[in-house]
């Protein structure tokens, strides 16, 4: 049988292969040069010999040191700068600035960098003077070596970092924040985890950087076996004299670069709900899309039995402008209803939506009190590192704080029961599809029993079928949560089955409100199959 490639296979024209195999022999044919004229047979004996050992030991806790530091200093600047978007306009060019000024030791000479180190830490240096007042003098010892490194390689650190950081975004940050979790355990349980290859390749980019510095160390520390000459300076003191050694340590350096290459990639791939085959693994599941209706009815009741805390919602008063989006709302949202938001597109629905949920800065008044407030968005933000049963387990930690862990479980299992989603409870959301997502979000939503609830077109990602059932959930859940809600739609379906009043927004400001029913007549004899837009133009 012939086997045809992917398309994609031809996309690179054929005149580029000679150039990138030059590349890659550009690169191997030097290392396959050390291998060659290596003295393989006394390599062990020249490993060994004491000035390699002491080289190597120093090497090796000094850019332990200095990746340490570049770590506890180098994350949580990155992720300062990194969230600039969420700033007020100072801080904002504050935090561009600071990235600016930080990658400029990238691109300074080591040697420039080692005399730079000398004026600051020397003995008549800026700082190195008051310093010498105590007897304590870092130029030409072992600390000076690991500030050489620690000084060449945080801005390497910081600059794959924080990009990574920018790259992922803080949507389960921001989701996080939403369910009330304190900063703290945001921070440990959400950003870090989510972070962790980012962190662990930053970090290995660190120690090799700093486990190949050699003009600052020189210029800096100088080079005393055993105090200051690292690996890279005993090599540069023996290629004349001892090529053979040289050559071994080079061997050395080089198997540390590609061990500490190997465990980036380990430690980006471990994670369980990240590997591919985790996700390859996945069994069909007939059973998510053919929940009959009736029995989830059922137990969308059951649930909200067991919701009896959950009090009406307050009647929300919003007088709010947001000048720099050209958005000022006045209005109100009927307690313990839900209103219909609509309009045309860059109306101010989702502008609205975030000023509701605390998210964008806005002048004014909302009155929200100090009522729970729960959102479900086009793309539900299910935490990718917990199961599913653990993402709901994690919101009622903030939502109910009495409860214990067994009485959240069995919560968990409940909400998860009630939207037919039982049998994903121990999978990760990268498992499920569009529409179990959006029902385990459901689950979620429900089971923290918001006075108020945000929705910003839950239903606008999920095919017709899927899109049914779950309006069908949400408007049985909504019915038993009694929360004020608030539905950002651009289905007529969505506000005839779900919503009970409907404010229509145009050009940033209120343009009409009103009963569905007398709004949507505005749409003609079928209101279902009609266009929204009619009721703004
Ligand atoms: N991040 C942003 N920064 C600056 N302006 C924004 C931003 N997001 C939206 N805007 C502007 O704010 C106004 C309201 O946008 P908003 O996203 O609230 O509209 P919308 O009604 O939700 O639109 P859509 O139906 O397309 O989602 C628009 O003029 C838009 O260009």
């Amino acid at each position: 049988m012939t086997r045809h490639e992917p398309k994609t296979h031809r996309a690179i024209p054929n005149w580029m292969y000679p150039f990138a195999a030059i590349a890659v022999l550009f690169l191997v044919i030097p290392i396959w040069a050390l291998l060659w004229r290596l003295p393989w047979l006394e390599i062990g004996e020249l490993i060994t010999a004491p000035a390699s050992i002491d080289a190597l030991w120093l090497s090796v806790w000094t850019c332990s040191v200095a990746t340490l530091l570049c770590v506890i200093f180098g994350a949580p600047l990155s992720l300062w700068c990194s969230r600039e978007d969420q700033y007020g306009p100072w801080q904002a060019k504050l935090a561009r600035l600071t990235r600016g000024v930080l990658r400029l030791p990238m691109v300074l000479p080591p040697v420039v960098a080692g005399l730079v180190l000398l004026q600051t830490w020397g003995r008549y240096g800026l700082l190195g003077q008051y310093l010498d007042l105590f007897g304590w003098r870092i130029a030409f010892t072992s600390v000076a070596v690991v500030i050489a490194q620690t000084f060449i390689s945080l801005p390497f650190f910081f600059a794959s970092f924080e990009s990574a950081l920018r790259a992922s975004g803080h949507k389960y940050e921001r989701q996080a924040r939403i369910l009330g979790a304190p900063s703290n355990t945001i921070f440990w349980q959400i950003t870090m985890p989510l972070v962790r290859p980012a962190l662990a390749s930053a970090a290995a980019l660190a120690f090799a950087r700093a486990l190949g510095e050699f003009g600052a160390t020189l210029t800096f520390a100088g080079s005393l076996q055993g105090v200051t000459r690292t690996i890279p300076l005993d090599i540069y003191l023996l290629r004349e004299d001892d090529t053979g050694q040289a050559l071994a340590l080079s061997l050395v350096l080089i198997i540390l670069a590609i061990a500490l290459a190997v465990f980036a990639q380990f430690i980006g791939k471990s994670a369980k709900w990240q590997t591919e085959e985790h996700r390859d693994k996945r069994p069909a599941n007939p059973e998510s899309d053919t929940v009959k209706l009736a029995a989830q009815t059922e137990a969308v009741r059951q649930l909200a039995e067991k919701l009896a805390d959950s009090k009406t919602g307050p009647q929300i008063r919003v007088q709010a402008q947001v000048p720099e989006r050209k958005v000022t709302i006045d209005t109100t949202f009927p307690a313990g209803q839900t209103t219909a938001l609509v309009g045309p597109n860059g109306s101010g629905k989702s502008t609205l939506l975030s000023v509701l949920s605390g998210t964008l800065g806005y002048d004014g008044q909302v009155d929200l009190g100090l009522k729970k407030v729960g959102i479900l968005e086009q793309k539900p933000v299910l935490f990718p590192h917990f199961t599913n049963q653990t993402n709901i387990e994690f919101a009622l930690r903030f939502s109910h704080p009495n409860l214990n862990r067994a009485a959240r479980a069995e919560r968990a299992a409940q909400a998860l029961a009630a939207v037919g989603t039982s049998h994903l409870a121990k999978r990760y959301p990268s498992q499920l599809s569009g529409g179990e997502k959006q029902r385990v979000a459901i689950a979620r939503l429900a089971a923290g029993a918001p006075e108020i609830v945000l929705l910003d077109e839950p239903l606008s990602a999920l095919d017709e079928d899927a899109a049914k059932q779950a309006r069908q959930l949400l408007k049985e859940v909504l019915a038993a949560l009694k929360a004020t809600t608030v539905l950002v739609t651009h289905h007529s379906q969505d506000v005839l089955e779900l919503a009970h009043w409907m404010v229509v927004l145009k050009q940033g400001k209120v343009y009409r409100r009103g009963e569905p029913d007398a709004l949507l007549g505005l749409l003609g004899d079928d209101p279902q199959k009609a266009k929204l837009a009619v009721v703004w133009s």
